[in-house]
């Protein structure tokens, strides 16, 4: 708890005045919003889109105003958690199911702060199974060709009913162990008809700020190549 509010303390902080800013969910993106709340009832002007209904009810109640992308042109920066985020700044994402808006609105910003605590920095992502969002008609013949791609995968479930994701489609958590090519999984998964998106998230930020649990904080930045 205490790492991940770190990190989102600081990521909330590159936020200036007349930003649009992506609002991202999960635990972690919880507190940036909170944060982002305290600072807009200090005086600070922005304008926030939202990745979930859940991150728009807490920004709506803090007094952040929420617009919608025909009201922008593009997003500022975006601050958002991640489940694993590897040494190329490669990120799974969608533990929370919000990998689909959370993906679009990554990729409308000009920049992303990724912020999660040490326990999610890794070597090889695949540990943590990877979420793919499919559309309900067919889905039993979808989850059979991702099965073929080499993963356990398990349709994910809540409160003994499948699980809806905010655009109404379910999820499919894909075990694959170690993913050692994630560029090329993700093009693999999303050819599959069925699959909507999944929650390998490509070089899309250069920029991740880690909690500890000792309260250190390390930020680091994808130099250019
Ligand atoms: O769908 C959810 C998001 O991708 C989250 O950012 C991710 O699951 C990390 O969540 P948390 O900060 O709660 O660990």
């Amino acid at each position: 708890m205490e790492a991940k509010r770190i990190a989102a303390e600081k990521a909330a902080a590159y936020v200036q005045d007349n930003m649009v800013v992506g609002l991202g969910t999960g635990s972690t993106a919880y507190w940036a919003i909170e944060y982002l709340g305290k600072r807009v009832s200090e005086g600070l002007n922005i304008r926030a889109i939202a990745t979930s209904f859940q991150s728009e009810e807490q920004a709506r109640k803090l007094g952040i105003p929420i617009v919608q992308f025909a009201d922008i042109e593009q997003i500022d920066i975006t601050i958002d958690g991640a489940d694993e985020v590897d040494e190329q700044f490669n990120l799974i994402k969608g533990g929370g199911g919000a990998l689909l808006r959370e993906k679009i609105v990554a990729a409308a910003s000009k920049q992303m702060i990724v912020i999660v605590d040490e326990s999610k920095l890794v070597g090889t992502l695949g540990k943590f199974p990877l979420p793919v969002e499919i559309v309900k008609f067919g889905f039993e013949m979808t989850m059979k060709k991702l099965g073929k791609l080499g993963c356990e995968l398990r349709l994910r479930m809540k409160d003994n009913e499948v699980y809806l994701t905010d655009n109404g489609n379910y999820i499919v958590d894909c075990h694959f162990g170690s993913i050692t090519e994630p560029e090329r999984l993700h093009q693999l998964i999303n050819l599959i008809p069925g699959v909507v998106d999944n929650g390998l998230f490509i070089n899309m930020t250069r920029h991740v700020i880690a909690g500890y649990r000792s309260g250190n904080i390390e930020e680091l930045v994808k130099k250019d190549t």
